[in-house]
Order: structure tokens, then C-alpha cells, then sequence
């Protein structure tokens, strides 16, 4: 068949010059929701972002096309200008441009990643940071008026922290330069994430890359860079000093990674110093935010719903203070089916032209995949697919697997770019939220009604709350429990 008679999924009509990108607005994963179903286009809604054409696919059989049936034509990250700046030149990993590069670093980032989280060392440094998170939280509640605590802020001290100790340990620092530098690297991740959830025009008008230096974007991703590039030499350095010396702190990160440049690769491949830092640098950037999004709806879904609420705080009092019981399992799995951190997972490019549900998608169309309304479609999830219902998780025949097997559910993503920090983040997430559960009573401030709090996101690539989680923590008397 000839060009002409290429069937392509529904789209709407787009303004000259900047096609559709004025309908997708501050809260994409909502409006590409919305704009599908005006479209008549319940799986795949094609589009045109400036000059870039895209794909956005929005239920489970869409996303199954394109992340299992077609994973290999859809594998790819589209260039990011800002992206490319602030990681190194080559965007490997979160945004690998075409090539095998980040095949490689994958693999052994993946490995690490997933082994790390399971070996005794790094339990043990989760635990001394959920303990630090609950003494903050104990502290927050006994000195502020009616025992107001910022939930928010708490939690994401606690996500960064984590992923600090994990990805460069403590070294030998005293506990004031630790805590500099976590709120450096804070920072720093900060402004990462503004610059790449930020409009580039580049990003979108490919021949007008030129109004991204009036813009000033370049300037200011330059300048982030280079601060992080210090800061992680800084952090390479030390451990190099460290292996010379011989010390015997636990491994982590950055160890693995110069343990792995010393081996030489048979495949040929090099571990260069800067392919480190940037790999250290997505760590930072993938593992923070998406932990602390998670925990900090966790909260507010938990709080909204006392009668859930309740029935975990049963669970984990009986349990021991490290054990992922059914119910956390299930209020975990909620969590991320109403509120994946990562809306539209990371984008993808299509790499080769393909057929997709009977579809022709070209080669080069941008791919979203919106997680967030296959999460909540209903003819997966029923007429309740907006309410927040663990014990849906719970029925033994209805098993469903959010790591990227079973399509109704994919805050993970699927497939060669599913995230490769699941295992991590589950127990980051699991274990902070076990002891929140354990050794606090939670109420909404001023006496509001738990229905009242608001649960509005905020714009952006990422969702976390709009407003910061404010609430009451009134610290249980374990002691009075065990009774
Ligand atoms: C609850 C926690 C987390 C959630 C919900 C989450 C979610 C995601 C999603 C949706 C993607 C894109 C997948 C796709 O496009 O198909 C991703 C990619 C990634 N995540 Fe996570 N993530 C979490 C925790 C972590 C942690 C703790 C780390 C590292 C320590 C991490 C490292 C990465 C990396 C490196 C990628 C890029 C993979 C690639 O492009 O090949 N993530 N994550």
C-alpha cells in the first residue's frame, strides 16, 4: 500500500507552527487523558508537539503494543537538549540517545542496583535512615503548636538521604559535612528536575535551537553541571583515596562502579570516569523524587482513608518492624495505581517505522505512555478505579503484578526501559512506611475532616502533591501497645 493509504491513530486538529502543544498543559497526564477520549481514541492518540510528531497510548492494550509486541522498535530515548547538557554529552541511561551504549551501562547499573538493595548493608543503612526519619518526625511534632508536622518535607529529607548513603555512602565524613552535602545534592537535583520538566524550545522545534541560548536554559543547565561535576568528583575522589588506604566501610555505589572500570569488559566496552559521574548523577535524579512522590501519597491516601489507615496500623503493630506484610503490599500497589510518580513514564522514540494495534507509526514519533489513565481505566479496574482500595490487591485468584508483566498496572514502566530500581524503591518505600504506620497516630490538622484534604498534583513530569502533606503526629507508646 502507498503511503496515502496508511492507516494512523485518531488525532486532534493542531494550530499552525506549534500543532498541539497548547493542549497539553500544566497537568499532561490529565489533559492527554482527556484529549484521547474526546477523539474517540481510547488506545492510541497521535499528535504533533511543535515539530515533533507523538504517540500517546492510554490503556493496557496500548501499552502492551508498544512496550512488549514492539519493545524493541520503542527502546530508545528522544534527545533532550537540556538533558544532554546536564549529563556528560552522551545522556546514557535515563536519556540514551540511539546506539548501544547505554545497553551496557544498564546492565551493570541494573545488577548493582538490584543486588545492593538485597544485601545486608544496605538493609541496614535503610534502617538507621527510617530511624533518623522518625526521631525528625517525633521532634517536628513535640515543639510545633498542636503537634504539626510537614509530612512532606520529612520524607523527602528521608527519600535523599537514602539514595546519598546509597550511591556514595559516608565515607569519613563528620555528620555536618554529610548533611551539607545531601542538601547540596538536594539542590542540585532540584534544579535537574526544573530543567527537564521545563519547556525547551529546542526540545520541540528542532531548527530553533538558537532560542534556547536567548531562553537562557542552556546557560542555566550549564552552570548546574558543572556544580554537580565538582561535587561528584569530590565523591569520586574520596573513594578512590578510600580503596588506596584499604578502609572497610560497607560498599556502595560509586564502589561498584570503580570496581567494575578496573575489570576490563569482554565485550570491549569502557567505564569511562565521566560515563560514572553521569551514571551516579541519574541515580540521584531517578531514585530520590519517585520514593518520595510515592511515600508521600502513600500518606495522604492512608489519611483520606482511616478505615485503611487502620487495618495496616493492625498489620504492622503485629508484625516486626522490617516485615512487608500483605496489607502494606497491597496499600503500596494502590499507591502507585491512582498516583505513579512518573505519569507518562519516561518518554521513548520509535526507532524504526511500525504497524501498532493496525496503526502506522513512524520512525521518530515521540511515545508516551500515559501509566496514569491505564491506572485508573475502568475497564481494568471497575466503576471504583478513582478509590483508593487496597484489599483489591488482596483476593488470591486476582494477582496482579506491577513490575511490568501485567499492563493494567505499569508505574514501573515495562520492558528494556523499565526502571531498574524497583526492588530498591519497594523497600525504601515499604519500610518507611511500615514505621510511619507503627509508631504514629495521623490526623488532619484543625480538626478537618479526613474527605477534606486536598489531593491535587503538581504540574510538572513528575506528580507530587501540589501542596505539602501537613499533618498531625501524635507518637504511640509502644510499650502501651504490646499490653
Ligand atoms: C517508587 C519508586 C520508583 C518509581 C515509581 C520509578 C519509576 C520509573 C519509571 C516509570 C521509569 C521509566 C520506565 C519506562 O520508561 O518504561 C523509571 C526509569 C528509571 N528508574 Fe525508576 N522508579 C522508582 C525508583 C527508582 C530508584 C530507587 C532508582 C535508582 C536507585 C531508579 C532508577 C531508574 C533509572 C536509572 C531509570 C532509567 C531506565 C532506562 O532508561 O533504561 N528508579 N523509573
Amino acid at each position: 500500500a502507498g503511503r496515502n493509504a496508511r492507516r494512523l491513530p485518531p488525532a486532534p486538529r493542531g494550530l499552525p507552527l506549534i500543532g498541539n502543544l497548547h493542549q497539553v498543559g500544566a497537568l499532561p497526564h490529565r489533559a492527554l487523558r482527556a484529549l484521547a477520549a474526546a477523539h474517540g481514541a481510547p488506545d492510541l492518540l497521535r499528535l504533533r508537539l511543535g515539530q515533533v510528531p507523538a504517540l500517546v497510548a492510554s490503556s493496557p492494550a496500548a501499552a502492551a503494543a508498544l512496550m512488549r509486541e514492539h519493545d524493541g522498535a520503542f527502546a530508545t530515548r528522544p534527545y533532550f537538549r537540556t538533558a544532554e547538557i546536564l549529563t556528560y554529552g552522551f545522556q546514557d541511561l535515563v536519556f540514551a540517545p540511539h546506539g548501544e551504549h547505554w545497553r551496557h551501562v544498564r546492565r551493570l547499573c541494573s545488577a548493582h542496583v538490584l543486588s545492593a538493595a538485597r544485601s545486608h548493608g544496605f538493609g541496614g543503612m535503610r534502617e538507621r535512615e527510617v530511624a533518623a526519619l522518625v526521631r525528625t518526625i517525633r521532634e517536628r511534632a513535640a515543639s510545633s503548636p498542636g503537634g504539626v508536622v510537614d509530612v512532606s518535607k520529612a520524607l523527602y529529607g528521608f527519600a535523599n538521604g537514602v539514595i546519598c548513603r546509597a550511591v556514595s555512602g559516608t565515607g569519613r565524613l563528620s555528620r555536618e559535612e554529610e548533611g551539607r552535602r545531601s542538601e547540596l545534592f538536594r539542590e542540585l537535583i532540584e534544579e535537574n528536575t526544573a530543567l527537564l520538566g521545563g519547556f525547551c524550545v529546542g526540545d520541540y522545534f528542532p531548527s530553533l535551537v538558537w532560542a534556547d541560548a536567548l531562553s537562557g536554559a542552556g546557560a542555566r543547565a550549564r552552570r548546574n553541571f558543572k556544580r554537580w561535576d565538582e561535587l561528584l568528583e569530590k565523591v569520586v575522589q574520596e573513594h578512590e583515596a578510600r580503596h588506596n588506604g584499604g578502609g572497610d566501610e560497607e560498599e556502595d555505589f560509586v564502589d561498584v562502579l570503580l570496581a567494575l572500570q578496573a575489570e576490563k569488559q569482554d565485550d570491549g566496552f569502557e567505564l569511562t570516569r565521566d560515563a560514572i559521574k553521569s551514571l551516579l548523577e541519574d541515580m540521584f535524579a531517578a531514585g530520590t523524587e519517585t520514593s518520595f512522590i510515592a511515600l508521600e501519597w502513600a500518606m495522604s491516601e492512608l489519611v483520606r482513608n482511616p478505615a485503611a489507615m487502620q487495618e495496616l496500623q493492625r498489620e504492622v503493630r503485629r508484625a516486626g518492624p522490617a516485615d512487608a506484610t500483605p496489607y502494606l503490599r497491597a496499600v503500596v500497589k494502590e499507591t502507585l495505581r491512582l498516583h505513579p510518580p512518573v505519569p507518562l513514564l519516561l518518554p521513548r522514540e520509535c526507532m524504526r517505522d511500525a504497524a501498532v494495534l493496525g496503526f502506522h507509526v513512524a520512525r521518530g514519533t515521540r511515545v508516551f505512555v500515559n501509566a496514569w489513565a491505564v491506572g485508573r481505566d475502568p475497564a481494568s479496574w471497575g466503576a471504583a478505579a478513582d478509590e483508593f482500595r487496597p484489599e483489591r490487591f488482596l483476593a488470591e485468584d486476582r494477582e496482579v503484578d506491577f513490575r511490568g508483566a501485567h499492563f493494567q498496572l505499569i508505574p514501573f514502566g515495562a520492558g528494556r526501559r523499565a526502571c531498574p530500581g524497583i526492588q530498591f524503591g519497594l523497600a525504601t518505600v515499604e519500610l518507611a512506611l511500615a514505621n510511619l504506620a507503627r509508631l504514629f497516630d495521623w490526623e488532619v490538622p484543625g480538626g478537618a475532616a479526613p474527605g477534606e484534604l486536598d489531593m491535587s498534583d503538581a504540574p510538572g513530569l513528575t506528580t507530587p502533591r501540589r501542596v505539602p502533606l501537613r499533618l498531625v503526629a501524635k507518637p504511640v507508646r509502644w510499650e502501651e501497645q504490646q499490653a
